[in-house]
C-alpha cells in the first residue's frame, strides 16, 4: 500500500493509494518540529477510526517546506521500514523533466501537480493550485513542466491586509454579493475575490497568447470551485490532482529502477 505526503506551507495532507482508488485522506497542519513518533501516532489513530487495516511498504512525499522532510523520513524509516522517494532529489525520477533555468528550485508540489494533469489530460495545460500562494503551472505538449506564474494565495492577501492595517479585521474570503461593498468586510471581500476573478483570467489569457496555442485549464485547491462560481475560469476542477501525481511520480519510479 502507498502513502503519498503533501505538505504544503499550511496544510499537510497524507492519503493511502490502494494502486486504483485512495482509500484515505487526512489533513494536518504543517509543522516542522512534529516527530515520526507524534505523526505515527496520529496517523495510527486515525487508520484504527477508519477500520483500515492495511501495512503501508511505499512513500512518497512533496514537500514544499524542506525542514519537515527529515522527521518524514525518520517515520517512514522506524514504522514502514522503507525508504521514501521525495519528489525534486535526485533519486526521484520525474517522467518528464522540467525546462527551466538552470539553478532554480522549482516547488515539488508544482511538479507533481505537472505530473499528475499531464498523466490525465495530456500536454499544453495550465494548472492552478489556490494553496498558500497561488501557483500557475504551465505544461508544455510532452507533458514537461516548462514554468509559470506565482501569485499570494487567497487567505495570504486577506491576512497581508489585517496584518498591515489596523482598522482591518480578519476575514473569511467568499463570494461578495456586490462590487462596491458598503461595509468594511464586504469591501475586502470584494477587492480579494474579484481581483482573482480578475488576475486568473488574465494570467490565463497572456499565458494562452505568449504559448499562441489553446490550453485546458485545469484547477486545483480547496478555493478553486469558489471562482468557477462566477464564470467560467477552468475547464476541470480536480481535487485530488497534487495525490494524484504523487501516484503517477511513484508508479514511474517504480517502472524504471
Ligand atoms: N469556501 C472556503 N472558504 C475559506 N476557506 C476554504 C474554503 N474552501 C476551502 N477552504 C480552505 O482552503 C484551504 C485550501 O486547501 P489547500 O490544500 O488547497 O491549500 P492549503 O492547505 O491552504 O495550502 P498549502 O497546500 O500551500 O499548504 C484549506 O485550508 C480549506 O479548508
Ligand atoms: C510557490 C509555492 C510556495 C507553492 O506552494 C511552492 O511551489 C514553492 O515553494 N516553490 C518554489 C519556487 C518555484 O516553484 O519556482
Ligand atoms: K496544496
Amino acid at each position: 500500500m502507498l502513502l503519498t505526503i503533501d505538505c504544503g506551507n499550511t496544510n499537510t495532507v497524507f492519503s493511502i493509494w490502494d494502486g486504483t482508488a485512495f482509500l484515505a485522506t487526512w489533513r494536518t497542519s504543517t509543522e516542522w518540529q512534529r516527530t515520526a513518533d507524534q505523526y505515527y501516532v496520529w496517523l495510527s489513530t486515525l487508520m484504527e477510526f477508519q477500520k483500515l487495516d492495511v501495512e503501508i511498504t511505499d512513500v512518497i512525499i512533496s514537500s514544499t517546506v524542506p525542514r519537515v522532510v527529515f522527521n518524514l523520513r525518520v517515520l517512514c524509516d522506524r514504522y514502514f521500514n522503507c525508504r521514501p522517494y521525495v519528489v525534486g532529489k535526485a533519486d526521484c525520477m520525474l517522467p518528464a523533466p522540467p525546462r527551466v533555468d538552470e539553478g532554480t528550485q522549482i516547488g515539488p508540489d508544482r511538479l507533481v501537480n505537472t505530473a499528475g494533469a499531464y498523466d490525465r489530460c495530456g500536454g499544453d495545460l495550465i494548472v492552478v493550485d489556490f494553496g498558500t500562494a497561488t501557483t500557475f503551472d504551465v505544461v508544455d505538449t510532452d507533458g514537461a513542466y516548462v514554468g509559470g506564474v506565482i501569485a499570494p494565495g487567497v487567505n495570504l492577501s486577506l491576512e497581508a491586509l489585517h496584518s498591515a492595517a489596523a482598522a482591518l479585521p480578519h476575514v473569511d474570503i467568499t463570494k461578495p454579493q456586490a462590487v462596491v461593498g458598503t461595509n468594511t468586510v464586504a469591501c475586502m471581500q470584494s477587492g480579494v475575490f474579484w481581483g482573482y476573478v480578475g488576475l486568473v483570467r488574465e494570467i490565463c489569457a497572456r499565458i494562452k497568447a505568449e504559448r499562441a496555442r489553446d490550453m485546458r485549464v485545469i484547477s486545483t485547491g480547496g478555493l478553486a470551485p469558489l471562482f468557477q462560481q462566477t464564470e467560467k475560469l477552468f475547464d476541470d476542477f480536480q481535487d485530488d490532482l497534487t495525490m494524484h501525481g504523487l501516484t503517477v511520480i511513484h508508479r514511474f519510479n517504480k517502472e524504471n529502477n
